[in-house]
């Protein structure tokens, strides 16, 4: 990617909204072409980028929206999950991805490389633009001496670094500001209302990226059973 698209890239991200369209496995929206169509509706809503799962996903979300695509690819569900290898990685930036987004916390990475050594491999490719999706300061403070250009919030409370908070872990978001200055910080993870969004941005993050609360049906419905009960 030349400096120009990556700049450009950023530049769409800043202050703006990045809506996840995932599925889980086994969930009845688990399609890429539903996320697809996900991703055309969050972007017709006002989305400045989409965060897709899954390499037929990046793909299929790519070519359908004209807005950023934040791709990873899931593996597993224990441990380091989220776009765990060098190939996982690969695979979303071939698939099209503009930032690659990836397991961002200090744990050992299944396939022995740091995230260093994770991030020079893609960067020897050509211009990438890395997001490490972080548990914790000491995560971020990491993620970025190994060459990450944003750190997300992402894994704040599943890690056991810090508590699960009910709505995003502002405290988090402050505190990597004020550690990381000139670092770009994705408010991620819980954020499930629009005030919510709001205050992320307030305390200075560079964008908020919001899951749940707009694209899993499942989980909303249950938020409102759960208030009739
Ligand atoms: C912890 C983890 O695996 N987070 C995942 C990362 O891609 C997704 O399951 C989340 O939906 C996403 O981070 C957005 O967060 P929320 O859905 O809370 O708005």
């Amino acid at each position: 990617m030349s400096r120009g698209r990556a700049g450009s890239v950023l530049d769409a991200l800043r202050g703006g909204l990045v809506v996840s369209c995932q599925a889980y496995p086994g969930e009845p929206m688990r399609d890429p072409r539903t996320m697809a169509q996900v991703a055309v509706a969050v972007v017709a809503g006002g989305a400045s980028a989409v965060r897709a799962q899954g390499v037929e996903d990046v793909r299929l979300v790519r070519a359908s929206v004209d807005v950023p695509v934040v791709g990873i690819w899931k593996e597993g569900s224990d441990g380091i999950v989220i776009t765990p290898t060098l190939e996982h990685a690969r695979a979303v930036r071939d698939a099209g991805a503009d930032v690659v987004a990836l397991d961002g916390t200090r744990r050992p990475r299944p396939d022995g490389l740091t995230l260093a050594q994770t991030v020079a491999a893609l960067r020897a490719d050509g211009e990438v633009i890395v997001m490490a999706d972080c548990g914790s300061l000491d995560d971020a403070r990491a993620a970025v001496d190994a060459g990450v250009d944003l750190v997300g919030t992402t894994l704040a409370g599943y890690t056991g670094e810090r508590p699960r908070t009910d709505g995003p872990d502002l405290a988090l978001v402050r505190d990597l500001l004020a550690a990381l200055p000139g670092v770009p910080v994705v408010a991620e993870g819980r954020i499930h209302t629009p005030a919510q969004a709001r205050a992320c941005l307030t305390a200075g993050a560079f964008a908020v990226c919001v899951g749940t609360a707009i694209t899993h049906p499942t989980t909303i419905t249950g938020w409102f059973r759960d208030g009739l009960a």
